[in-house]
């Protein structure tokens, strides 16, 4: 594991930006692994930057996201779908039908799921995937449990993973108890992986994933075993980091 210790979120997120503007330029049609939730919006607004800027170009790329929410649809304004057109899709020269995002609203998840799998397989596998976590150190949808999960699947959220996200919706009953994720064997998969980590609530979680022991109870864990992960985290993400080395 690489960790890349920046000043703030701007920094963070501008670094990891550099990182998808390097893919795409060394491979155009690059498959790129995609995230939501705050942590990566910077990192969106800089490719979006340097595309208005002239300076990258989406037209070849795909694009793969980690989960969405069971129940809504890509019109619903909390979905992930929603999400990524406003945040970057709307604003750069990606062909919409390259962008996928699981159906939230499939009638059979299991089926969507293996749906889901089989595309990533079929588009050559995930180039680099974009990770945010949890502040209980889930990535994507894939909860503390007793085992890792391996493949897309539906998930039941945690408690404290439907209090953290209720921010974003109206009142706590609007939240879904449910998702569709990739599984930790499916991110597992991708070529190069790149976590964003930023703020005092990340700090413990970042230091548990990359010091901490590998364990389905800290998903993130599980990235200390994959041959390409840069973990890019500002100074109070890293602040745990710094105390337990005594620096
Ligand atoms: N499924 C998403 C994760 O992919 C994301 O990493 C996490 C953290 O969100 P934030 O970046 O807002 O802290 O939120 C959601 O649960």
């Amino acid at each position: 594991m690489k960790i890349i210790h920046c000043k703030d979120y701007d920094d963070m997120s501008k670094k990891a930006a550099a990182m998808f503007f390097s893919q795409i330029h060394m491979k155009p049609d690059s498959v790129l692994g995609l995230a939501t939730g705050s942590t990566p919006i910077g990192t969106y607004k800089q490719l979006i930057k340097w595309y208005e800027e002239g300076d990258l170009d989406f037209s070849e790329v795909k694009s793969v996201n980690l989960d969405e929410y069971v129940g809504l649809d890509g019109t619903n304004d909390q979905s992930y779908r929603y999400f990524m057109n406003e945040n970057l899709f709307n604003h750069v020269n990606i062909n919409k039908d390259n962008t996928n995002v699981p159906n939230g609203k499939a009638e059979d998840m299991d089926a969507e799921a293996l749906r889901y799998e089989a595309l990533i397989k079929s588009l050559g596998g995930i180039d680099m995937q974009l990770l945010g976590i949890g502040n209980n150190g889930h990535i994507g949808f894939n909860e503390p449990s007793d085992a890792f999960d391996s493949i897309t699947h539906e998930v039941k959220l945690t408690e404290s993973t439907i209090q953290a996200n209720a921010r974003f919706f109206e009142t706590m009953d609007d939240v879904p108890k449910t998702a569709i994720s990739m599984g930790i064997g499916t991110i597992m998969k991708a070529k190069k992986i790149v976590l964003i980590a930023n703020g005092p609530k990340k700090a413990d979680i970042i230091y548990e994933t990359c010091f901490g022991p590998i364990t389905p109870n800290v998903p993130a864990s599980a990235l200390q075993l994959h041959p390409d992960v840069t973990i890019i985290v500002d100074d109070e993400a890293y602040a745990t980091i710094l105390a337990k080395c005594g620096k």
